[in-house]
């Protein structure tokens, strides 16, 4: 059966001119792209503006999930189609775009939290933030379901809004809720052995991604999922995979409102409106906190996330944009040596 665009998730937000080809980015490494469209994969570059316009703003870059214009006569990106939803690590400060996009045009994010040793509430906050910045609709996934039970209803408390769902890769119980219509792409964030690969394989009913045992044969160990990719599911759908997630940064100062709409919700009835919910009085959050209504774990959250947003926003800027400089500097190094006889 051949991949339509419909089938990748093309549709009327996105378009190209009438001399250039619109197709799926799924891998990107050194300034190449591997793309899927009406014709299948192509290996493609990126054109000169796109290279002065990503060294300008490297938001500007090609990532996984995108959709761009191809032109077909030098095979080259010649343009990013505007995102419909972006997951973007810590950097990008309001107003400026020193940041990297991790995956673009996601409908879902599956938050996979393994159910041992036990259930972090605390990575699922964090995680939910970042995922309502983004666009697109978290879905808690509780994997390695086989092994203990989890309280989802103790999980959908952290999650409002969210779906919680609990899977198992091993037994298959709980994947078809995960599976993924035609046209629609999931993201899956999770800290390094969540199950992310796993979860994968199991829903390509194929050995897709590197598996534990090619990574320890290599001798490089765990936590080398070095690439990004996007994923055709048998079935129909789309999966993106990242590098575990362990250390992405918050800044996601909207997400983290919705993460917690419970506690924005009370804090409405706070006495003053930039209420901080620590010592302030007529503090609605902390009444009720004490009156049981919610969970002190979720205030002791919020608060946390709060400091590492703000402490987020004044450090990143700076360090990422040392980041990219030091890229883009070994991107030019290796197109000057292409060129050279
Ligand atoms: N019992 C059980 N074990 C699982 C399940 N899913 C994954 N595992 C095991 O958990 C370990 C980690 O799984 P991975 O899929 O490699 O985890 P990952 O999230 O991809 O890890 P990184 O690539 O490091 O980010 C492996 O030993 C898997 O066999 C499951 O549903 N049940
Ligand atoms: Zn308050």
């Amino acid at each position: 059966m051949a991949t339509t665009l419909l089938d990748l998730g093309f549709d009327d937000s996105f378009s190209v001119g009438p001399e250039f080809l619109p197709a799926r980015v799924t891998r990107v490494d050194r300034g190449a792209c591997d793309v899927l469209g009406a014709d299948g994969e192509l290996r493609v570059s990126f054109s000169g503006a796109l290279r002065r316009a990503s060294a300008q703003d490297p938001v500007a870059l090609p990532c996984v999930g995108d959709w761009v214009a191809i032109d077909p006569s030098t095979q080259e990106i010649v343009s990013v189609l505007p995102r419909r939803t972006a997951i973007v690590r810590a950097g990008v400060t309001p107003g400026t775009s020193h940041g990297q996009v991790l995956a673009a045009n996601v409908d879902l994010v599956y938050i996979a939290e393994p159910a041992v040793p036990s259930v972090d509430l605390g990575r699922i906050e964090r995680l939910l933030a970042l995922a309502w910045e983004s666009g697109a609709q978290p879905v808690v996934v509780i994997t390695k379901a086989d092994l203990a039970d989890v309280d989802l209803e103790v999980v959908a408390e952290a999650a409002p809004g969210a779906e919680v769902v609990a899977v198992s890769s091993h037994t298959g119980d709980g994947l078809d809720i995960v599976r993924l219509r035609p046209g629609r792409t999931a993201v899956l964030l999770g800290r390094s052995g969540a199950g992310k690969s796993t979860l994968v394989n199991a829903l390509s009913g194929a050995e897709a991604m590197e598996t534990q045992a090619i990574r320890e044969a290599d001798g490089r160990g765990r936590h080398t999922t070095v690439h990004r990719e996007l994923l055709l599911l048998p079935g129909g759908g789309m999966i993106i995979d990242t590098p575990g997630l362990r250390s992405i940064g918050l800044h996601a100062e909207e997400g983290l409102a919705q993460a917690f709409s419970d506690v924005e919700e009370l804090a409405e009835r706070c006495r003053f409106s930039d209420c901080s919910h620590d010592s302030e009085p007529g503090c609605a959050v902390r009444a009720a906190v004490e009156e049981g209504i919610l969970p002190e774990r979720r205030l002791l959250s919020w608060h946390k996330l709060q400091r590492e947003a703000s402490w987020m926003a004044s450090r990143t800027d700076a360090r990422l944009r040392a980041e990219q400089e030091r890229k883009w500097k070994i991107i030019h190094k290796s197109m000057r040596g292409r060129s050279r006889p």
